[in-house]
């Protein structure tokens, strides 16, 4: 029982960083133990949950890439999948949100670590993580095994409207993973973790390593509900069984060399900090009322940040109506595939249910110059566009716009007496000078004049509506109590990395990813990101699990 024995390093939670990072350290020989609240995922790991079709395969829901898109829908069973304790959508299985993600994969742009992180993880900092991240982890733009694409109608029609040389300013196409930081009116195919016609990521590559290793153990069912700590020094974790098969009681890590390591995600994290008497007084306070003693003493409460700089980029969609566009009837893939698409994926991984429905693809940037303003300096800020067309009627083709890298609000998380982690300031369309508004605006004007200007012939407008004004449409998207709406779920920056502890800039961790005023508790997933990425966040979490393996093996030599 991993109760028996003290672990040089404990790692809580196995998602896009922690699973990584896990890997990493055990190849140092060091006893690693990964402690995952919830229950196995993939196939690979022993998972169970699937529709019928999929019965008498080593294959669950998660696996399929097809799908994907039922984590949303209400008539799927999505029981024991997202957090309870969380209100926006968090993953809570093996593999976090690698599990249930649209597995899009990107390398990150230079300026994702230029603009916003501490000496030491600027890009030159990050070339060797890079490197190892994406050899990997490896990605592809046609996952079904006959490389082809599937129900690609809408993304031809798309590219096509984008960089048909006939319409003024064309989009150039680039391979996004060969030219990262080419995200300047530029086109990729949208490129995905899926392998061999699988879900791919960390759950087939870093922890398959992983396991191999008798120094490293996987510990499923079971959540740390909170850190031992005497004062600096951290000594364990406490645990409780979530699912049947969990483990309750206490683990200790190597006394005075041991390390535990925060990688539940960036609501979770905060959580865990927030349970072991970290964090802003007032939510510590909240926490204290519900823990009572169980919770360390106030005397001994770290005030830090946690929660203050919470970023998430916000998305808004534009519609167009094509006449022909091939119909996508997603909505039967779970419960009554076509029986010969089913053939194909179980015998070739070919197929459309081999590929995220229908084909989400291409993504385009365009990045806006954004003059300085009050105590802003002047800078860039990146508009990220995909284009989909499921869950909207047949003929309906919907291009979807994320405020990337560079956007100004921010936003703040809490928790409340049911010890449930929420955001209470959401980081959308909040800057004071409206600098984030005034790129969506600009983004949206140019794309609908595009779409509407007979870049795609016979297109007509659906959303907006023909009638309602482009602006009237946008301040709409954008305000009322609908906001939470608008999330595309990157969550990034909970516990700000900075160079000094306790400056003016909302630090919670060091450089080193050690939470200040600890010794030996690290914080290694999407909390330590100061800012949205210019795409969609896992491949820079990967890196920056790769980068905090870097540093936490260099503390131990
Ligand atoms: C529906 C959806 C679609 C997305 N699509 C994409 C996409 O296509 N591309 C992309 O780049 N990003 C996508 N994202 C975002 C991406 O998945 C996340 O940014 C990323 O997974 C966050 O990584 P993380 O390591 O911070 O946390 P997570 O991956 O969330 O991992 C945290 C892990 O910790 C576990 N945990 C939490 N609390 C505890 C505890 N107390 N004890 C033990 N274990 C605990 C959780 O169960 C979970 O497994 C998507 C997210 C969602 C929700």
């Amino acid at each position: 029982s991993p109760l028996n024995q003290t672990w040089d390093y404990i790692i809580v939670g196995a998602g896009a960083a922690g699973i990584p990072i896990a890997d990493r350290l055990s190849e140092s020989g060091k006893s690693v133990l990964l402690v995952e609240r919830g229950w196995a995922s993939s196939g690979r790991w022993g998972g169970t949950v699937k529709p019928s079709w999929l019965e008498g395969t080593n294959l669950t829901r998660f696996d399929v890439p097809a799908l994907y898109q039922f984590i949303w829908t209400n008539d799927t069973d999505n029981s024991g999948i997202l957090c309870p304790d969380v209100s926006v959508p968090a993953s809570c299985v093996l593999g976090g949100g690698t599990a249930v993600n649209a597995g899009q994969f990107y390398k990150p742009h230079k300026d994702d670590w230029d603009t916003s992180m501490p000496s030491g993880w600027r890009s030159e900092d990050m070339v060797s993580a890079t490197q190892k991240a994406f050899s990997r982890l490896l990605w592809t733009e046609t996952p079904s095994q006959d490389n082809k694409s599937y129900l690609t109608n809408g993304s031809s029609l798309a590219l096509s409207a984008l960089t048909n040389p006939s319409y003024p300013n064309p989009y150039t196409l680039i391979r996004a993973n060969t030219s990262p930081s080419s995200k300047n009116h530029t086109t990729s195919p949208t490129e995905f973790f899926f392998l061999n016609g699988e879900r791919g990521g960390p759950m087939a590559t870093y922890l398959v390593s992983a396991s191999r290793r008798p120094t490293f153990h996987l510990l499923l069912n079971t959540t740390v509900s909170r850190i031992l700590r005497t004062g600096s020094l951290i000594s364990g974790v406490q645990v409780s069984a979530t699912h049947p098969g969990g483990t309750t009681g206490t683990i200790h890590t190597t006394p005075r060399t041991g390390r535990v390591i925060l990688s539940a995600g960036v609501f979770n994290t905060a959580k865990l900090l927030f349970r072991s008497g970290i964090g802003p007084t007032s939510h510590l306070a909240t926490v204290h009322a519900v823990d009572g003693p169980a919770m360390i003493n106030p005397s001994s409460w770290i005030r830090l940040p946690v929660g203050r700089y919470l970023d998430d980029a916000p998305s808004v969609y534009l519609a167009i109506r094509v006449p022909g566009l091939e119909p996508s009837a997603w909505e039967t893939l779970y419960n009554a595939p076509d029986p010969m698409d089913v053939q194909r994926y179980l015998s070739a991984r070919a197929g459309p249910l081999a590929e995220i429905q229908p084909s989400l693809s291409p993504t385009f940037w365009d990045t806006y110059d954004i003059p300085s303003s009050g105590n802003e300096t002047s800078s860039d800020m990146v508009v990220q566009w995909s284009v989909t067309s499921t869950s909207l009627p047949d003929g309906v083709l919907a291009f979807s716009a994320t405020l990337a890298r560079g956007k100004r609000s921010r936003g703040a998380l809490g928790i409340d007496s049911s010890l449930t982690m929420r955001p209470t300031i959401l980081p959308y369309f909040n800057d004071a000078a409206g600098a984030d508004y005034a790129v969506l605006n600009a983004s949206a004007h140019a794309l609908w004049a595009r779409l509407l200007g007979g870049a795609i012939p016979g297109a007509s407008a659906y959303l907006p509506a023909a009638g309602q004004g482009l602006d009237e449409y946008l301040r709409g998207a954008v305000s009322g109590n609908e906001t939470l709406g608008l999330s595309s779920n990157h969550w990034v920056g909970s516990a700000r990395m900075g160079e000094v502890c306790g400056d003016e800039r909302e630090v919670v961790v060091d450089v080193m990813t050690r939470v200040c005023g600890t010794e030996n508790l690290h914080v290694v997933d999407a909390s330590i990101v100061n800012g949205v990425p210019s795409s969609n966040p896992q491949g820079v979490l990967v890196v920056a699990a790769e980068r905090a393996a870097e540093v936490i093996l260099g503390l131990d030599e």
